[in-house]
């Protein structure tokens, strides 16, 4: 009896001891298993969650062993600062390293935030370096996510990188848009702004809030030009004004959004518009033919856009429905002929830019009968519109001219009345 209980007993002693030791093996076996997971997987994964784009701003350690690579090869790094004898950190643009399949932006706001709460994040591996010219490898370096400690020295160094990264050029959702009118002078009135060193825009018209807003804000921003923080982004696409889903979608995006709106005499606008047209397809009828749809009575066809576009107190009221007047800054096209320099420094006060464009920038070019510009960062020479601008238009009997001016009078009036300025048109 006492036999079979010291055997049991060394029985479950032993066993014990025997499942303490496998435990003990086990961990020693896999504990460099456990840390790769934990350093590669977790910390991988964990980036993973935070990628959104293409390549990122990086903080990297080099030693001098690299340095001389690193700096033939990038275009100057964004900041840099010696930190030891052998080790300097830059920040530069660069692919995550390749391992991690996935890649992240720096650049979006959230992502940032999250970097800059986690303290450290450094992994020793191949990291491929995004250069204008090449993508190279840099084998076993150190790539630090993150900024190492909390000093004010740190901080600082932090704050001022940030600065850099956010100062980067970049492309920028517009924060003006001029909106019409179609054949009014938009892309004089484009260009003319073009030669503001404060002032990018797109050349084609975009279309974005009326065409192709299905293809979403990324794409819209991804149209826009290359920016800096203190530049201002405009597009101009002449058939929003005309629109009915515009204002509401603009309004949208942003309620601060400025608003540009040339006018021209909308009976000279109709024929312009007509030409247009006649140069696009030949066998476009008559004037005449278009625009009446009784010639004997004199009824006007308000169904033609040549002529219902020349509404413009019509449809300025819906876009007074989401933007105040202060918004919507309106320019007379023809003064942009007369007096370039004098309608473009209204447009500066109103986008709050220095007035830089003046009647300098401008010469009369008499074989073209138009305002032309004498040099831009485009064209170092004088140039003036495309043949597309300034046509010839055709004539147009004086009875057509006189039905035309009674019938836009009222909305004319109207129209003075909204924005506050006589236009004088007759
Ligand atoms: N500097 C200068 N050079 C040439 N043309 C000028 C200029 N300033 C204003 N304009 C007038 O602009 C008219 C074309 O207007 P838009 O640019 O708004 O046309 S469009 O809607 O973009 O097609 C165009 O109309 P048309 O004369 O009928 O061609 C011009 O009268």
């Amino acid at each position: 009896m006492s036999t079979f209980n010291m055997r049991k007993f060394h029985l479950q002693w032993y066993s014990k001891r025997t499942v303490g030791r496998h435990i003990l093996l086990i961990t020693v076996l896999f504990f460099p298993f456990f840390c790769y997971v934990y350093f590669n997987v977790l910390h991988c994964s964990h980036i993973r969650q935070l990628t959104t784009g293409h390549s990122a701003f990086l903080m990297l350690r080099l030693n001098n062993s690299y340095q001389h690579k690193i700096e033939k090869e990038l275009s100057p790094p964004i900041a840099e600062r010696k930190r030891s004898s052998d080790h300097k950190d830059y920040v530069v643009r660069a692919w995550l390293p390749r391992r991690i399949h996935e890649r992240f932006d720096a650049l979006s706001g959230s992502l940032e935030r999250k970097l800059l709460v986690r303290r450290k994040y450094s992994i020793k591996n191949h990291l491929s370096i995004k250069t204008p010219k090449t993508d190279m490898l840099v084998n076993n370096i150190s790539l630090h996510l993150n900024f190492t400690d909390g000093s004010r020295k740190e901080k600082n160094y932090k704050k001022d990188t940030q600065k850099k990264i956010e100062n980067l050029p970049k492309s920028r959702l517009p924060q003006a848009l001029i909106i019409g009118v179609k054949k009014c002078g938009t892309r004089a009135l484009l260009e003319f702004l073009r030669l503001h060193p404060n002032v990018r825009a797109p050349g084609p018209e975009i279309h974005f809030f009326d065409k192709n807003y299905h293809l979403g804000l990324e794409w819209y921003r991804q149209q826009m030009p290359l920016t800096l923080e203190d530049q201002l982004t405009i597009e101009k696409t002449p058939s929003y004004f005309v629109s009915k889903q515009v204002p509401i979608r603009i309004h949208k995006l942003s309620r601060d959004m400025k608003l540009l709106l040339v006018v021209r005499d909308p009976v000279t606008r109709a024929i312009s518009d007509y030409t247009q047209t006649v140069t696009k397809w030949p066998q476009t009828p008559p004037f005449k033919h278009m625009a009446f749809l009784n010639t004997s009575t004199g009824l006007l066809d308000t169904s033609w856009p040549a002529i219902r576009i020349g509404m413009y107190s019509h449809y300025l009221l819906s876009w007074n429905r989401f933007f105040p007047s202060r918004q919507i800054h309106v320019v007379s096209g023809e003064n942009l002929i007369q007096d370039p320099g004098g309608e473009m420094a209204m447009v500066q006060d109103f986008l709050k830019l220095p007035r830089v464009v003046s009647n300098h920038h401008f010469y009369f070019n008499q074989t073209k009968g138009f305002p032309c510009v004498k040099k831009s960062e485009n064209k170092g020479v004088p140039h003036c519109l495309g043949r597309t601008k300034g046509r010839t238009h055709p004539d147009i009997s004086s009875e057509t001219i006189e039905r035309l001016r009674d019938f836009y009078r009222p909305f004319n009036q109207k129209f003075y009345r909204m924005v506050g300025r006589d236009f004088m048109w007759l």
